[in-house]
C-alpha cells in the first residue's frame, strides 16, 4: 500500500482506474488470493505481480496497479496511463446513479490520450452478483462506449469471481493482438 508508482520493466504494466467504490482492490484481492475481502479505500497504490502459468500467454507477467479513485488522487491518474499496457476501468455495474460521472472520467482518462498507441484499454463491469446491476452490454450503450476507439467491456464479480479467473489469458491474447496490429502499421507506412 501507499507505493511510489513505477514502471516494471519486462512486465505488462496493467493500471486500475475508476471511481471511489467501483471494486478496484477487491479485484486485485480477487485475483492475488482468490477470495472476496471487505476493502478498505485505498490511499496510493496496490501493487502486485503475476505470472501466466497455462495457455497461449504461459509465461507472460503482468504488475498490475491499484489506484485509489479519490478526487484528489485522479490527478494523477495521467502518469500511471503514460505507463500503461494495459488500462482496467471498472465500474459499479449496480451503481446507476455513478454512471453520468464514470463516463466522465473514462471520457478524461481516455481524451487526455497519455496511454501508449498499443495499450489495450478494458472497462469491467464490476458487482454483476448483484440483481440490480447491469449488463455489459447495457453498461456499453449508457457510458457510450461505441464511440470510444479501441476498448471493450467485460462483466464481473470481486464477489464471486465470475468474469476474473481467465482475466490474465484475455489481457494477454488482446495486448498480443494489439502490439501486432501496431506492427502491421509499421510494415504498412514503409511499404
Ligand atoms: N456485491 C459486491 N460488492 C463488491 C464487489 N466488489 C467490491 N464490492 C464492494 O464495494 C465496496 C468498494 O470496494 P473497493 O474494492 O474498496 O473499491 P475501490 O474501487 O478499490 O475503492 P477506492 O480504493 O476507494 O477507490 C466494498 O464494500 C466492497 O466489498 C462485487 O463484485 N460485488
Ligand atoms: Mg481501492
Amino acid at each position: 500500500m501507499g507505493q511510489r508508482f513505477s514502471k516494471d520493466e519486462g512486465y505488462v504494466q496493467v493500471v486500475i482506474l475508476g471511481l471511489e467504490h467501483a471494486g478496484k482492490s477487491s479485484i486485485l484481492y480477487r485475483l492475488t488470493y482468490d477470495l472476496f475481502m471487505e476493502a478498505i479505500p485505498t490511499s496510493g497504490f496496490n501493487h502486485e505481480k503475476f505470472c501466466l502459468q497455462r495457455g497461449p500467454g504461459r509465461g507472460c507477467k503482468f504488475a498490475v496497479w491499484d489506484a485509489s479513485g479519490s478526487e484528489a488522487s485522479q490527478t494523477a491518474w495521467s502518469t500511471y496511463s503514460k505507463a500503461a499496457d494495459v488500462i482496467l476501468f471498472v465500474v459499479d455495474s449496480a451503481d446507476c446513479e455513478k454512471f453520468n460521472k464514470a463516463k466522465d472520467l473514462l471520457n478524461t482518462v481516455l481524451g487526455a490520450g497519455d496511454f501508449p498507441p498499443h495499450a489495450v484499454i478494458m472497462v469491467l463491469a464490476n458487482k454483476q452478483d448483484l440483481t440490480s446491476a447491469k449488463k455489459p452490454e447495457e453498461l456499453f450503450t449508457l457510458l457510450r462506449l461505441k464511440k470510444l476507439r479501441k476498448i471493450c467491456i467485460r462483466g464481473c464479480s470481486a464477489k464471486d469471481g465470475t468474469g476474473l479467473d481467465d482475466i490474465f489469458t484475455h489481457l494477454f491474447l488482446l495486448f498480443d493482438h494489439s502490439r501486432k496490429l501496431k506492427r502491421c502499421k509499421t510494415v504498412q507506412v514503409i511499404e
